[in-house]
């Protein structure tokens, strides 16, 4: 019982600064084309070409039902949002250039974080 609440201790050191990453990303300017699922009736191609859609609030819900077991886990959730639009977006378009400024805030507190 001892270790495995010393294990449960350490996962929440673990995910802790990704709850916190999390918000940051749920509030920045250029966050509204990932605040929820890309809507395919609205975007009827995009099942199709991304075959694992990802957003904020998918990333939330499984950080909150406690899906991620390492922070790793939860990093490669939002590098799948990112690779999601740039594979449908053009890099000049809104939604485009939208996902590149997320991705370079992400990268950089993501360093910060693992850093130290
Ligand atoms: C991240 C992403 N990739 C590909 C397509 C869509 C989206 N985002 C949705 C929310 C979105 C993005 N842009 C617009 C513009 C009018 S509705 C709407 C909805």
């Amino acid at each position: 019982l001892k270790r495995s609440l010393n294990q449960a201790i350490a996962k929440e050191k673990d995910l802790a600064p990704c709850r916190e990453i999390l918000d940051q990303l749920e509030a920045h300017d250029e966050a509204w084309p990932f605040l929820l699922p890309v809507n395919t009736k609205q975007f009827p191609t995009y099942k199709k070409i991304i075959r694992s859609p990802m957003d904020l609030s998918t990333i939330r819900k499984k950080l909150n039902d406690g899906i991620y077991k390492t922070r790793d886990d939860f990093c490669a959730d939002l590098q799948l949002m990112f690779v999601n639009c740039v594979t449908f977006n053009e890099d000049d378009s809104p939604v485009g250039k939208a996902g590149h400024s997320m991705k370079t805030f992400f990268d950089s507190r993501w360093a910060e974080l693992i850093a130290h």
